[in-house]
């Protein structure tokens, strides 16, 4: 048994259930890995400078066993994020150490600590086998899954599950994560596909667009409202292109940031107005690496209050972290709220407290999503509120490029990853639904 006889099974129209419960499960599958014996390589580089097509491997790796409450899913398409990328440089530390820490809970989380990390923390793809006590999913269920891990045995995460002691990224403090033939995940990661989006769309919002809901919608981030003003830095990347789609479709008013006139057309596209392009403004919010300029944070305002009709930011929608967060902390008006997820060009922030103290402002940590939340943001896609923002697909061999793309900023939206679906366009199921949003889904294809 090869998991060939699975692609055929997922591609013939008329396996049942009980077909897919009955297929054999392959010894070995392929996967995206990095290698423990490689956590050095990058030594002495650069964060730019390390390039994941050096680190990243595509192996044949054993099926792992099935555990109480999880299941195997065949894997059609994956895609990348940003935390791939931190897996694939051994930034800000080598992700082998969550394994380690997460093998020594119990005898089945043993599992877990390899020499090698299958990466990836989304995936559309298709049942295979479910664990004991496992009754809302069944083998050939058409699914997507979304990449929070928790034990659930504390009740610190009982009324929200990101606050889970044992609260895990799958497939970045996870090992059998979704760049791959077949994961493995908690049966309560899955939701339904969307019927409407081919197996690489629907795997392309599951991570940032939970992540964005959380942050900017959510009473758990900066509970947007109508009418406010959102200042989305990155407004076309992975998180940033559904921030703006909800800031827009929750009535609110983005104020976009870009930084190439590529990526400003974008966003207009998506239906925004105000948009800064970052590099054509040419703003330097440091002097030298140790020195912030005021002056270019006022600078930066003047030109938001010249786009809003001279108001200020109610939201920040903040991840740049070092580089940008001393300005976004001077933007926001009295009493707003800045709102971060990331740190991509330092996690050492530095901004100037009087203008948070003074002026009322708050600073809100937030963390992917808990389980409710990324199950609505999948039902605002599976709607067709909210669209994926796919530019381009690899195949599962040119991970390391699609890694590298993202790593160097050259994509727009997401990149997609083929893994078991031969070619794009698959798994479509309700065509009348996808005529309807044609345009929207297509709106980051190969720009
Ligand atoms: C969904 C997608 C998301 C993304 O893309 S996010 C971007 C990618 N992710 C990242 O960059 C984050 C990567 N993770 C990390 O960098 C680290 O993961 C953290 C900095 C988040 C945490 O560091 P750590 O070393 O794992 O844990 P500690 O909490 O610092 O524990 C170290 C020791 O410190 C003790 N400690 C913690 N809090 C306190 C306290 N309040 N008072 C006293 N001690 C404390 C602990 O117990 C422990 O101790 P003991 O080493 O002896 O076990
Ligand atoms: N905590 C969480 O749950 C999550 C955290 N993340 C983290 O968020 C970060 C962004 O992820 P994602 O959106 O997927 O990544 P992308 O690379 O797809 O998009 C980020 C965008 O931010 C902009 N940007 C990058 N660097 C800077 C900078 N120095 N100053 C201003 N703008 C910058 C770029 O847009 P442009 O060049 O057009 O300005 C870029 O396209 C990553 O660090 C990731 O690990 C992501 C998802 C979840």
């Amino acid at each position: 048994m090869t998991v060939k006889d699975i692609l055929d099974a997922i591609q013939s129209k008329d396996a049942t259930s009980a077909d897919f419960a009955a297929l054999p499960l392959p010894e070995s599958y392929r996967a995206i890995t990095v290698h423990k014996d490689e956590t050095e390589m990058f030594a002495g580089l650069q964060t730019r400078d390390k390039d994941p097509r050096k680190s990243i491997h595509l192996d044949d790796v054993p099926v792992p066993e099935l555990g109480p409450g999880e299941a195997l899913v065949a894997v059609m398409a994956s895609s990348v994020n940003y935390n791939s990328v931190w897996t694939s440089i051994f930034e800000p530390l080598p992700t082998f150490g969550f394994l380690e820490r997460y093998g020594k809970l119990s005898e089945l989380t043993k599992r877990h600590d390899l020499p090698y990390h299958i990466i990836g923390s989304d995936l559309a793809g298709v049942v295979l086998r479910t664990g004991p006590g496992v009754n809302a999913w069944k083998p050939g269920d058409e699914v997507v899954a979304h990449c929070l891990s928790v034990e659930l045995e504390s009740s610190d995460g009982h009324n929200d599950t990101m606050l889970d002691p044992e609260q895990r990224i799958w497939g970045f403090e996870t090992n059998f994560g979704g760049l791959a033939e077949i994961a493995l995940v908690k049966s309560n990661q899955l939701m339904p596909k969307p019927g409407h989006l081919s197996w690489e769309e629907a795997a392309a919002p599951g991570l940032v667009n939970s992540t964005a809901y959380r942050q900017l919608v959510s009473r758990n981030g900066a509970g947007m409202k109508q009418g406010d003003n959102v200042l989305i830095w990155g407004a076309s990347g992975g998180l940033g292109s559904y921030a703006t789609q909800f800031a827009l479709a929750g009535g609110a008013n983005p104020i976009c940031v870009v930084s190439s006139d590529q990526k400003a057309d974008i966003c207009r596209s998506m239906g925004a107005e105000a948009i800064i392009d970052r590099n054509a403004e040419g703003y330097k919010f440091w002097k030298d690496e140790n020195t912030q300029d005021p002056k270019e944070w006022k600078r930066f305002g003047k030109r938001i209050r010249e786009l809003t009709g001279g108001e200020d930011i109610d939201i920040v929608f903040e991840h740049p972290g070092r580089e940008t967060f001393g300005a976004s902390v001077f933007v926001t008006r009295k009493g707003g709220t800045i709102t971060t997820c990331a740190s991509t060009s330092g996690y050492m922030h530095e901004y100037d407290n009087r203008y948070l103290w003074m002026s009322l402002k708050r600073i809100i940590g937030s963390h992917f999503a808990n389980y409710r939340e990324a199950w609505e943001a999948n039902r605002l896609i599976a709607k067709g509120k909210i669209h994926p923002t796919l530019s381009k697909t690899y195949s599962l061999e040119d991970t390391g490029q699609a890694a590298y793309d993202v790593h160097r900023n050259l994509h727009q939206g997401k990149v997609g990853v083929l893994c078991l679906a031969p070619e794009e366009g698959l798994g479509v199921r309700d065509e009348e639904m996808r005529a309807k949003h044609l345009d929207a889904i297509n709106r980051f294809r190969n720009v």
